[in-house]
């Protein structure tokens, strides 16, 4: 019987504004930070479990507060205690404790700290399985999965039976899917080209390096001066050509015409997207957007902070593809809770990973999504941004634009003991040098 004896969290924070890397219209010059949480334990292979919630810089050590209130909800209990009830858990550590609850309730702060936790217990489990997180959800059954979930609030969209039977009914091909994903990997396209505040030179140049490894999706960010906007469009459409899909990201830059009008001039670039065109909390804006741009697509979700914004979102038609979180989500249940929504109104999800650690934690949900949940490659394509993957242990691995299959157990989060005390903020080494 594994205890969790208690709980530690670092204020984790990367420099990255000192290149721009990350940069966008809305978020100048983020440096990308991690509340980063270790669940000490006393199973007698040492495990422990990792989870981090993505920050972009100041603000993180509010996270790391929020944790340490969260910290008694896991602190003495067995992890067997945990898991054989997800779904309780997780209700527990949302709404367990009303005071608590208040200063959310699933958003803010304290639902990017519950994320960082419960994606701990995730890691910890799958860790003690001998398993890495896919394929520990791909193994289990339909009605292990549903016990992980808290369904309050979503009823009306989506019941347990009906998950129950959404996971059912793709069961036959499973073992067919893991092994195409085995063998070819995840298909995604990178954002690491088309950051803001990159030069015209460095965006050619990373463009053409994409080109050369592979690459055939990529992202560019808009949303400042549309001329701008143009001029990097151009430049992309110049090296990738008309065939690869462009997509565009403005990071809720504009009001709800001003997506419309700027949407309408960046058109002739032939974009597959626009993301985050507005507010992320405005959804009829969305749908609006949605219906006004079509054939452009509509996506979101990056900072859709719970199951019942991603309720309303696919209930109002509002958009395209679901750029699930997982680390604003409030951790993998809810994230699982998502996808089954996702599948029943037929919207494909691409999740975000724009982020430290992002790309670690979603390729084990895109390899269970197809697996398991919409057995379809269609439409879907899973972000990749090409930072600070050496702090992680079982870092990310891209073969020709494809996430090859984690093989580790976990959920590949765990990062090195000297990336940790060399980026520790703002002590750390890392913080002493200009
Ligand atoms: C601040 C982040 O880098 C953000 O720009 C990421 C993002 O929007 C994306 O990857 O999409
Ligand atoms: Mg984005």
């Amino acid at each position: 019987m594994t205890t969790i004896t208690h709980l530690d969290v670092q204020d984790i924070r990367f420099p990255t504004s000192r290149s721009l890397d990350g940069s966008d219209a809305m978020n100048a010059a983020p440096d990308y930070s991690a509340a980063y949480v270790t669940l000490h334990t006393d199973h007698t292979a040492g495990h422990q479990g990792h989870g981090l919630t993505f920050t972009i810089g100041r603000g993180n050590e509010i996270c790391v507060a929020a944790v340490k209130s969260l910290a008694a909800m896991v602190e003495g209990r067995t992890l067997a205690s945990i898991t054989e009830d997800m779904g309780g858990f997780w209700r527990h550590i949302t709404s367990g404790d009303s005071q608590l609850r208040w200063i959310g309730p699933d958003k803010g702060a304290i639902h990017l700290a519950t994320a960082a936790i419960v994606n701990a217990i995730w890691d910890l489990w799958a860790k003690t399985e001998g398993k890495p997180i896919w394929k520990m959800l791909v193994d289990m059954s339909p009605e292990q999965l549903v016990n992980c979930l808290d369904f309050r609030f979503v009823t009306d969209a989506l019941t347990p039976e009906e998950a129950l039977a959404l996971l059912k009914r793709n069961e036959a091909g499973k073992a067919a899917r893991e092994q195409e994903m085995r063998e070819h990997g995840y298909p995604a396209y990178t954002t690491s080209a088309g950051w803001l505040g990159y030069s015209d030179d460095k965006v050619r140049h990373l463009a053409r390096e994409a080109l050369a490894e592979g690459w055939t999706h990529f992202k560019q960010k808009v949303g400042g001066n549309l001329e701008e906007d143009r001029r990097r469009a151009r430049i992309l459409r110049e090296e990738i050509g008309w065939e690869r899909p462009l997509m565009m990201d403005a990071n809720q830059m504009w009001d709800v015409d001003e997506a419309i009008a700027n949407m309408r001039q960046l058109a002739e670039f032939d974009p597959l997207w626009i993301e985050e065109p507005t507010s992320p909390d405005d959804i009829l804006g969305h749908a609006e957007i949605r219906r006004r741009l079509a054939p452009i697509g509509v996506a979101t979700g990056e900072h859709c902070h719970n199951r019942v914004m991603f309720k309303q979102l696919l209930q109002a038609e509002a958009i395209d593809y679901c750029q699930i979180d997982s680390a604003r989500l409030g951790g993998l249940n809810e994230v699982i809770l998502v996808l089954l929504l996702a599948a029943k109104y037929g919207v494909p999800v691409c999740p975000h990973a724009g982020g430290v650690g992002l790309c670690e934690y979603v390729q084990h949900i895109s390899l269970f999504d197809y697996i398991a949940v919409s057995a379809s490659l269609e439409g879907r394509i899973l972000e990749y941004v090409d930072h600070l993957h050496e702090h992680f242990v079982d870092p990310v691995v891209i073969r020709q634009g494809r996430y090859q299959a984690p093989q580790a157990p976990g959920y590949s989060i765990t990062m090195h003991p000297d990336s940790l005390a060399r980026h520790l903020y703002p002590h750390g080494a890392a913080w002493q040098e200009s």
